[in-house]
């Protein structure tokens, strides 16, 4: 037993050191519930130790006969599922070593002389993920580098036995390894012949030697196939339908990627559909032709989420789970390497295909606002592409940096609501309220000399807005005071102003910290007990801090004197009519600015539309 190197003036200088003891069933139990994200991994670990065997075996005799892997599920009338390789199998001795071993791997042994990335494993637990499914494994193997045959019989509470085969038996076995596991009731249907093909199939269809399952009928499927996403002459009809088979639908396109550094390449397909937005990026990764995993989100640069990639590397570093990759520098070059690549297809195709860069654009206008945010040489070519909504409707972005010097916006929806009806045609405003568009808009002055940008307040606007002429001085006076009277309930003021459209009666303004109080005011309205407390606190601390107008903050209703209603309303001398007619003209300005309603506007809709009828029909007795 090894003992600690002496050093004087230690205690413990005699104290023999002993190896750590380990639990079987707490490292199962550790693997199952927090390494691996699901028993079905087994399936995984096991073409994956088929797969490097077979490669260990050629390695040592590049005659070896072709590799293959044979599975034969559960099934009625056989308990049993087994899994066999013709790789290069165990010798007695290293089946000792290895298999009793927890965490020793040959394939990471250097002296054993390996190529690294000629493997997959690496950890030495990956056989232990059997024990998820099965209380007993048991491997059979003889191995090509000559000797017995073993039978190695590893118990989930941590024991194991092995024996070698005297000569007759082994002489009966071929070479490699044979791994048998006995179903436990609980994960009886993770080893059935329907489950076994499913998840045989999704791991190991690219893996480069055939996978046989045996069919119930004792026939043999072989589960393999031709990976086309890695073969540079594939027809492309026939990378789109794989595409079609990852995405859910034909992609847009299809193009080659490859990040050589780290031996990864294979496929992008442009997705035909905008993703959800917040989503996360779903890219299909085999490590060694295994699937590594078909959500890996770390692969692309963020904005990289209109393709989806299909991708093999050779050189990548799994984590133990073996579901996404190691960071560091390695996946940051790869990240780089395939961004660039996006791009650059980008680029190419804006310039040889318009019609599908079109379509591309069309499809993913918020991502490509993220991208042109962030990258001057691509925002040059995509601002004649992407568009903004202005005051004067829906227009690319170039044109509108044509019309005007001054790139004028608004940074919420709300603002851009409020005044889009009032600004002139020929200088219209961007609403820069959705997500990237403001960055954009700083992005467009950034590139474009001559360029101004000026973020545009609703109040600002407003007094912009021509006063009534002086003439009629004394009727605007008048019809403000009247309208504000009758508004004093809806937390607003009346104010009169001219604009065009002449046929807009009225807008409805409130600058966003005015709204907020409005908003939380309506809150009140309904649930009082407890949002009531809340929001006068937040009242007092706005009014205090942000110099708010606090508890009498006014929105305001500005109505148009250049519309004929409105210069009616001001002869009106009936008080019914008059405040009937402005609460209208109120609420109506309010949704025109896509303002929500209250439950108090909404009464006060229904009560003032009847009084309007009936005073109309001219039954007028009970209205004040
Ligand atoms: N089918 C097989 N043929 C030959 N040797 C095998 C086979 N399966 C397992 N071994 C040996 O047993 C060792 C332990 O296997 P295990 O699957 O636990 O770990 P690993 O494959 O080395 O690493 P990882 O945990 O990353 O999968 C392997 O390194 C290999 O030497």
């Amino acid at each position: 037993m090894p003992t600690t190197a002496p050093e004087p003036g230690n205690p413990a200088e005699q104290v023999p050191a002993r190896p750590f003891q380990v639990d079987l069933r707490g490292v199962v139990d550790l693997l199952s519930r927090h390494i691996y994200s699901s028993p079905q991994v087994f399936l995984r670990e096991l073409l994956q130790n088929g797969r490097d065997a077979i490669e260990a075996r050629r390695r040592l005799d590049p005659a070896a006969p072709e590799g293959r892997m044979r599975i034969t599920p559960a099934a009625a009338g056989r308990p049993d599922f087994t899994f066999t390789d013709n790789g290069i199998g165990l010798t007695p001795a290293e089946a000792t070593d290895l298999l009793a071993t927890v965490g020793r791997s040959s394939k990471r042994d250097e002296v054993l002389n390996l190529r690294r990335e000629d493997y997959l494993g690496q950890f030495g637990i990956g056989l232990l993920s059997c024990f998820m499914v099965s209380d007993h494994i048991t491997v059979l193997s003889r191995s090509a580098r000559g000797g017995r045959a073993i039978e190695w019989v590893g118990r989930a509470e941590g024991t194991f036995h092995i024996r070698e085969l005297p000569e007759d038996q082994t002489d009966a076995l071929p070479i490699g390894t044979t791994v048998r596991l006995t179903p436990r009731p609980d994960e009886a249907e993770m080893l059935s012949a329907a489950r076994v093909r499913a998840l045989a199939a999704r791991f190991g269809q690219y893996l480069p030697h055939p996978v046989e399952v045996a069919a119930p009928d004792g026939t043999r499927d072989t589960l393999t196939r031709a990976p086309v996403f890695l073969d540079p002459h594939a027809h492309p009809e026939q990378v789109l339908e794989l595409g079609t088979e990852i995405v859910g639908a034909k992609p847009l396109a299809a193009f080659p990627v490859e990040a050589p550094g780290t031996g990864t390449r294979g496929v992008a397909f442009v997705l035909p559909y905008a993703p959800p937005p917040g989503g996360n990026q779903a890219n299909r990764v085999y490590l060694g032709r295994m699937l590594l995993s078909e959500r890996v989100d770390d692969l692309l640069p963020d904005w990289g989420f209109f393709v989806r990639c299909v991708l093999d590397t050779t050189d990548l570093k799994p984590t133990a789970s073996r579901e996404s990759f190691v960071g560091g520098d390695d996946l940051e070059h790869t990240r780089t390497e395939l961004g660039a690549q996006l791009r650059r297809w980008l680029l190419g195709t804006a310039r040889t295909d318009p019609h599908l860069f079109g379509q591309v654009m069309g499809v993913h206008q918020q991502g490509m606002k993220a991208l042109a945010v962030h990258d001057a040489d691509l925002a040059r070519i995509l601002f004649s592409w992407l568009t903004v909504e202005t005051s004067a409707g829906t227009m690319k972005v170039t044109d509108y940096a044509a019309l005007t010097p001054r790139v004028r916006y608004t940074e919420t929806v709300d603002e851009f609501r409020q005044i889009a009806a009032v600004i002139p045609a020929d200088a219209p405003i961007v609403n820069a309220g959705y997500a990237f568009d403001a960055d954009l808009l700083r992005q467009l002055v950034e590139l474009t000399p001559g360029l101004a940008l000026e973020r545009v307040s609703v109040t600002a606007e407003l007094d912009n807005l021509n006063p009534p002429p002086l003439a009629d001085r004394e009727s605007v006076v008048a019809l403000e005071d009247r309208a504000t009277a009758v508004l004093a309930d809806s937390g607003a003021e009346a104010a009169v102003r001219m604009f065009a459209p002449v046929d807009l009666p009225a807008l409805y303004v409130a600058d966003p910290e005015v709204l907020r109080h409005i908003e939380r005011s309506k809150a009140t309205d309904v649930a009082p007990t407890l949002w009531a407390g809340l929001v006068s606190d937040a009242d007092a601390f706005m009014a205090k801090h942000a110099a708010v107008r606090g508890a009498d903050a006014t929105a305001r209703l500005c109505l148009n004197w250049s519309n004929p209603l409105v210069r009616q309303l001001a002869d009106v001398r009936d008080e019914a009519v008059f405040s009937r007619s402005v609460q209208l003209v109120y609420l109506q300005a309010m949704l025109a600015g896509h303002r929500p309603l209250s439950a108090r506007d909404r009464r006060l809709l229904t009560t003032t539309m009847t009084d309007l009828v009936h005073l109309s029909i001219g039954f007028e007795s009970d209205l004040a």
